[in-house]
């Protein structure tokens, strides 16, 4: 809902179409949503549970499932979420043939895998909100800790949208400078503890604001629409997003989904970018890639 509600407020599509499985909550949301009219963009908001309420969608955004406790890992939820997604994508897939699917629920890299899978859907028409929301996290902490405009940091965490993302110090840069050659030619001392300080603090925030507050809503709400706007507008600009990743960075074994910065737009994943990478960061990328792979290969898919 809260994807939902911030791509109504930016004015991104002509008309939404909700599905949920228990249907006295789902007609609540959409009366409680079009009750809005009178203060937002015109926009038709529809709601079943029956698939056919979404035929010939442009996105398919698939935020359905399971969700962690307290404490839970977003991995330990693979199996109730890939039951759901055998019910869910395979007629969401025959409503909208040509859509593009994008996956929020979790173990998002593998349940994108899953989506790809059962959809049919070449590969560049599914792709996972991966760490967008990560590096979301992540730049609004550098630009903390530098005192600065989040939006002018330019930083990714890639891999796994949980506990082994990797961040990649290499690349950030602030305002087009990067950061650690700036700091080394100033001499500024850092110490390696406060990046991987940085880094645990991302890979936490899940689990900090689930204790606080039970979920996750707002961030990932304007993540989401953030990646809804660069594919229906052909924005194409690059996002770290769950995509195929065999053959990049030394990731091989097999056909594993992991967040890459890649190109987006109206035809979603048009392209997969070169950033830059120590020997380092790619090997904790390989070894993210095998987690990964890891539970995948459980599935039988
Ligand atoms: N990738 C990311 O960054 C994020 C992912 N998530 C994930 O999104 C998922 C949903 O989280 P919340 O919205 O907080 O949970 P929620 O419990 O508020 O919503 C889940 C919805 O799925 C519906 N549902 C269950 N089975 C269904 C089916 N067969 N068909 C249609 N709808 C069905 C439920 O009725 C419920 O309304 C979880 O897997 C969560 O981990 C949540 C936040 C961020
Ligand atoms: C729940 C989740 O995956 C997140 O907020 O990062």
């Amino acid at each position: 809902m809260a994807i939902a509600q911030t791509i109504l407020t930016q004015d991104l599509a002509d008309e939404i179409a909700l599905v949920d499985a228990k249907p006295d909550k789902l007609r609540g949301e959409m009366l409680d949503l079009q009750h809005a009219a009178a203060f937002l963009p015109r926009t038709k908001i529809t709601a079943s549970v029956d698939y056919d309420v979404t035929a010939g969608s442009d996105l398919c955004i698939v935020t359905a499932g399971a969700r962690q406790n307290p404490g839970e890992s977003r991995l330990n939820l693979l199996q109730r979420n890939v039951a759901l997604f055998r019910h869910i994508i395979p007629p969401l897939a025959k409503s909208s043939p040509d859509s593009i699917l994008l996956i929020v629920s979790n173990p998002v890299d593998v349940l994108t895998y899953v989506a790809w899978k059962l959809s049919g859907f070449p590969v560049n028409r599914v792709l996972g909100s991966g760490t967008n929301l990560d590096s979301s996290r992540f730049r609004f902490l550098i630009a903390d800790h530098l005192d600065v405009n989040a939006q002018d940091v330019q930083a990714f965490i890639v891999g796994e949208h949980g506990d082994s993302s990797v961040a990649l110090w290499s690349s950030i840069s602030v305002g087009g400078i990067p950061v650690l050659s700036f700091l080394e030619k100033q001499q500024i001392a850092y110490e390696k503890q406060t990046l991987e300080d940085i880094h645990q603090t991302v890979v936490g925030s899940a689990y900090e604001v689930i204790r606080l507050k039970g979920y996750t809503s707002w961030a990932i709400g304007y993540s989401v629409a953030n990646l809804a706007r660069t594919i229906l507008r052909d924005q194409r600009k690059i996002h770290p997003v769950t995509v195929l990743a065999r053959g990049f960075y030394g990731v091989d074994g097999g056909d594993v989904f992991l967040s890459l910065p890649a190109l987006l737009g109206r035809n979603g994943v048009v392209a997969v970018t070169n950033v830059h990478m120590t020997d380092e960061e790619a090997e904790k990328l390989q070894e993210s890639a095998k987690t990964i792979l890891e539970m995948q290969s459980q599935l039988g898919l």
